[in-house]
């Protein structure tokens, strides 16, 4: 999909309304834990900036249900913003009224005013036609980077886009080219790692990459739900038992289609009671009373060598309970193998860029997406909203 972006346009002394998606981690002071989403919107809010246009910038932070919530303001994010900028952020409190639309006019080509959090509206999530129109009516071009939202159908995502000129920006042109390319063009051998927690998130991807990949390593709780649903006993491990039905049927429909489907051989285990030290097992043989938290070493190496001979790997979800030192040799491994490689990957989910993170591998690995649930959407093949009203016609 070719997307208008921003290059297109004459931005010039233009006031410029620029989705992003500053939804990061804040501590109890309200300071920004992890930037990386804030670090990510830079490329187009610099060129912008460098061109002198007068910024409006706009997020969503947490989940405030429509209510202002004291600890879920902007004002960490500024602060943040504006030690990366190397300039002064303007904020407001509020994204609409009377008080923003002098701010707006008070802004000059090169400055940059941020809104405060979108949802406090509960217009916002409920597309309302009307306030969009009152976000547009703040500007003269809308320019959406927020990738990590574009899943979501909202005012500022795309409602808009009804009322001005729309526009992607760099990190939205960038991920809709890193993720699209695996769907439609990877080189072969296509290798999908997948871990984590839940299978019900990732039952779409699944299904979508099963017609695209050479290889699935299964990794994570995930795991155990695939290794129990082949009759192996997995103790007291986490497991998604509403679907053992589905990861039997996919393991068929896999193997149907030559797909190669590799389950872990060994298991890194720990009494479920917290009581007692880590031990690795085959993974048929885990003893009632004991989980499996990560993939064992065995299994490790084995995962690794196989991403190191493909030419294209997605990851997404870690291979074990990795804030935990001692079960987060499973992801490290993968991570390594990704980063140490020539193979193109792209890594999404919020849980698998916090492993490169942990291990500074982040800017090793080809792509690394900034959605979670919206790279997830994105790969199952279906249409982001965000990211319709920015296609060419
Ligand atoms: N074997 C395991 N047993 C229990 N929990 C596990 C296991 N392996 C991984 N996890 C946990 O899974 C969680 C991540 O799962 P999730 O499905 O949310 O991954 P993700 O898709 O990468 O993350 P996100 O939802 O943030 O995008 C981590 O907190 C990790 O501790
Ligand atoms: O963190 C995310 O995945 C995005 O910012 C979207 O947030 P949401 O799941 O609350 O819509």
């Amino acid at each position: 999909m070719k997307l208008r972006t921003i290059r297109e346009i004459d931005v010039g002394e233009k006031r410029v309304l620029v989705r992003v998606d500053f939804n990061v981690p804040l501590d109890d002071q309200g300071n920004v834990t992890d930037d990386t989403r804030i670090k990510a919107a830079l490329p187009t809010v610099r060129y912008l900036l460098d061109r002198r246009a007068r910024v409006i910038l706009m997020s969503h932070l947490g989940r405030p249900k429509g209510k202002v919530v004291e600890g879920l303001r902007m004002t960490g994010v500024a602060k943040r913003l504006g030690e990366l900028l190397g300039q002064e952020v303007k904020r407001v409190d509020d994204c609409v009224g009377p008080e923003v639309e002098k701010a707006v006019q008070g802004l000059r080509p090169g400055g940059v005013l941020l809104l405060e959090n979108l949802r406090f509206h509960p217009e916002e999530e409920k597309n309302d036609p009307e306030f969009a129109r009152k976000l547009a009516s703040l500007a003269d071009i809308y320019v959406n980077d927020a990738f990590g939202t574009a899943h979501r159908a909202h005012a500022s995502t795309a409602g808009v886009a009804s009322f001005l000129p729309a526009f992607a920006g760099f990190l939205m042109e960038k991920e809709v080219k890193a993720l699209g390319s695996i769907l439609t063009d990877p080189a072969h051998p296509f290798v999908a790692v997948l871990g984590g927690a839940k299978v019900t998130d990732k039952i779409g991807v699944l299904n979508n990459l099963v017609e695209k990949v050479d290889t699935i390593l299964f990794g994570g709780g995930m795991a155990n739900t695939f290794l129990l649903a082949q009759g192996r006993d997995v103790g007291d491990s986490l497991v998604d038992r509403e679907h053992l039905d589905f990861a039997r049927e996919f393991m068929q429909k896999a193997r149907q289609r030559g797909v190669r489907v590799e389950l872990p051989e060994d298991l890194a285990i720990a009494p479920a009671d917290g009581n007692g030290s880590l031990r690795v097992v085959d993974s048929d043989a885990v003893p009632s009373g004991w989980r499996a938290l990560d993939i064992g070493p065995r299994t490790a190496e084995r995962y690794a060598g196989v991403i190191q001979r493909a030419k294209t790997a997605f990851w997404n979800g870690p291979m074990g309970v990795f804030e935990k030192d001692e079960f987060a040799r499973g992801s490290k491994a993968v991570a390594r193998a990704l980063a140490e490689s020539d193979v193109v990957s792209v890594v999404g989910g919020g849980d698998s860029l916090a492993v490169l993170e942990k291990f500074g591998l982040a800017d090793k690995v080809t792509h690394a997406s900034t959605g979670g649930g919206a790279s997830l959407e994105f790969l199952e093949g279906r249409e982001l909203p965000g990211v319709a009203v920015l296609a060419e016609k």
